[in-house]
């Protein structure tokens, strides 16, 4: 079976978009690795599907890398409301609302979560500061923007080497269905630089759910002011959001080309 995609990407967090609305296309764990393998396959962040709801203007659902569907993908939701003007978005991790302005694509992303068990964490704990550590990494505040986030402050971004403990956290048994790192410097009243080691992915260059839980990681902790810039490896994100409230999440979205495949090509 024929397949079109789109190449599509958000700060340089790359996608492999597939509008499957009017297609019987079965998207298995192997396949979404195969087709997001860099050498062999398509090559993405993550595999994006969409598919018809009844609750919205359209579904998405979300592989990662590795094949694991998950929950939410902050970057993508910017990229298909560009694609297909959708304003309704159903994902896994909320009925989520776009709209297209002068400064790129918002998204109102939800309210975040703080409860141990909506992390989720094994066992309670405070998640405003958590009471464990990883080398240098301590007091992570854990947020749930639709999926799961540790976010860490640390006066010297350049100083983590991410690449070696970011696995180690993702798959520490604290984390049950384990969990995105962020690691987060504060550069101004306002301004964040971040770097995240995604669950299922890597280091990538952006993540959009990153930068809200982080945003709100520092807001909660009287760190910056919202609206709140997020300079991420790939470029800034715009966080705006107050307790109580749902995030805004405001920034580019890029499509690259348009291709297609065989879908037997992938297992
Ligand atoms: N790149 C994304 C997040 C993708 C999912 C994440 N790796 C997870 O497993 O939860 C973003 O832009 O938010």
């Amino acid at each position: 079976m024929r397949f079109a995609f789109h190449k599509m990407h958000g700060l340089g967090n790359d996608f492999v978009v597939i509008d499957a609305r009017a297609l019987a296309l079965e998207i298995t764990p192997p396949r979404a690795r195969a087709i997001a393998d860099r050498r062999t396959g398509v090559g993405c962040d993550q595999l994006i599907l969409l598919e018809p709801s009844d609750t919205a203007d359209l579904g998405m659902r979300i592989f990662n890398a590795d094949g694991g569907e998950v929950e939410q993908c902050g970057n993508a939701l910017r990229c298909v409301a560009q694609l297909t003007n959708a304003r309704t978005i159903d994902t896994a991790g909320g009925l989520i609302e776009a709209a297209a302005g002068d400064a790129g694509v918002s998204i109102d992303i939800g309210a975040p979560r703080f409860d141990w068990d909506a992390i989720p964490l094994a066992y309670a704990l405070d998640t405003a500061s958590l009471p464990v550590g990883w080398e240098t990494l301590e007091h992570g505040a854990a947020v749930n923007v639709g999926n799961p986030h540790v976010i860490f402050f640390v006066p010297d971004l350049a100083a983590i080497d991410l690449e070696r403990v970011g696995p180690v956290i993702e798959h520490d048994p604290l984390f049950p269905e384990r969990v995105n790192v962020n690691v987060a410097q504060v550069t101004g009243p306002s301004a964040l630089k971040l770097r995240v080691w995604e669950r299922g992915a890597g280091l990538t260059q952006a993540c959009g759910t990153g930068a809200c839980a982080t945003a709100v990681a520092a807001i909660r902790r009287g760190l910056v002011i919202s609206p709140v810039t997020v300079s991420l490896p790939g470029g800034d994100l715009r966080i705006e959001w107050a307790p109580g409230e749902t995030i805004r999440m405001t920034g580019p979205a890029t499509h690259v080309f348009t291709g297609e495949a065989e879908l037997e090509a992938f297992g």
